[in-house]
């Protein structure tokens, strides 16, 4: 039985560790957790699950896991990785859940066949996208074994690292952008209307739910879709007409500089 190991223990290595156990895709005794605060919530998580093994350093959960997850943030990870190289043999797979830090900057540092998991909160109620890229020497068997982990809460898409940073925007980053919109949508008609606040967000809330679903079950496309709601010379065109005229510059600037900053991010990692 493979051990698996988690590096920090914040909001996506939490989220991932508890899909894995409710999906069985892990049982507790393969879990190793290394969290440097020690905080409340890893204790809550031990007295709910006994058998995971929570570590005293990070060099001991290296030198015990097959698979080490790094779940810090971008700037944390040269660092923890550093401190930890001599245990990241050949035989091991390190996947690290860092933006903007790339498989071949961390492959420099370790022998271990690197993977990069850009996973999505959304993943907590079963649902979103698990972006995945494989550095070269990563084994057919700790590919499959890392979508198995995976794919019992999310819709697991292997791609390319050049893709990737566009990609997150779409799916990890996306439930940040699309809660901008809605809050922005709210208040704008809150601010026309006696609508109740939660009223108008359970309204919205809603039909943002309604619209996934008919898109995915009925595979409507997003032109269709419009089409279905905005009669021609009707009043949802006029609405439409302004998004259309006003987002393509919003979301140009909203790419542009995302990806910039992944640039820059990458920069700085060289540079530490
Ligand atoms: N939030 C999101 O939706 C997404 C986040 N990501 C990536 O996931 C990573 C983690 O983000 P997130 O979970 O949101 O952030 P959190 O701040 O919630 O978690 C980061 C954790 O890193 C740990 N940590 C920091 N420094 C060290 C260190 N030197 N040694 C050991 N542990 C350390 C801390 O854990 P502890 O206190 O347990 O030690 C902390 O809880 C980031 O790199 C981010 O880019 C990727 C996709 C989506
Ligand atoms: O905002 C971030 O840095 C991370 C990357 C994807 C989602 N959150």
């Amino acid at each position: 039985m493979k051990k698996i190991g988690f590096i920090g223990y914040g909001s996506m290595s939490s989220m991932l560790v508890s899909k894995m156990l409710q999906h069985q895709t892990l049982k507790e005794e393969q879990i190793y957790i290394y969290s440097r605060s020690q905080h409340e919530g890893v204790s809550r998580f031990k007295n709910c699950h006994p058998a995971v093994t929570l570590t005293s350093t990070a060099d001991e959960l290296a030198a015990n896991c097959d698979v080490v997850f790094i779940c810090v943030k971008p700037f944390d990870v040269k660092e923890v990785v550093k401190g930890i190289a001599p245990r990241l043999t050949s035989v091991k797979h390190v996947i690290s859940i860092a933006a903007g830090v790339t498989t071949e900057q961390l492959a420099r540092l370790i022998s271990a066949p690197v993977s990069k998991l850009m996973p999505s909160v959304t993943s907590e109620v079963d649902a979103g996208v698990s972006l995945v890229v494989h550095h070269e020497q990563v084994t057919e068997q700790q590919k499959e074994a890392l979508t198995q982990m995976l794919e019992a809460f999310s819709l697991v898409k292997v791609i390319h690292e050049q893709d990737l940073d566009a990609a997150t925007n779409l799916t990890g980053s996306s439930p940040a952008y699309f809660s901008a919109i809605c809050e922005t949508f709210v208040e704008a008609t809150l601010s026309k209307s006696q609508l109740r606040a939660t009223d108008a967000y359970e309204m919205v809330l809603e039909a943002l739910l309604g619209t996934a679903q008919l898109l995915k079950q009925k595979q409507m496309t997003f032109a269709e879709t419009i089409d279905r709601v905005a009669t021609k010379g009707g009043i949802t065109e006029e609405g439409v007409n302004i998004l259309q005229a006003h987002l393509p510059p919003a979301f140009d600037e909203l790419v542009t500089r995302t990806l910039d900053k992944y640039t820059a991010f990458q920069k700085q990692v060289d540079m530490q």
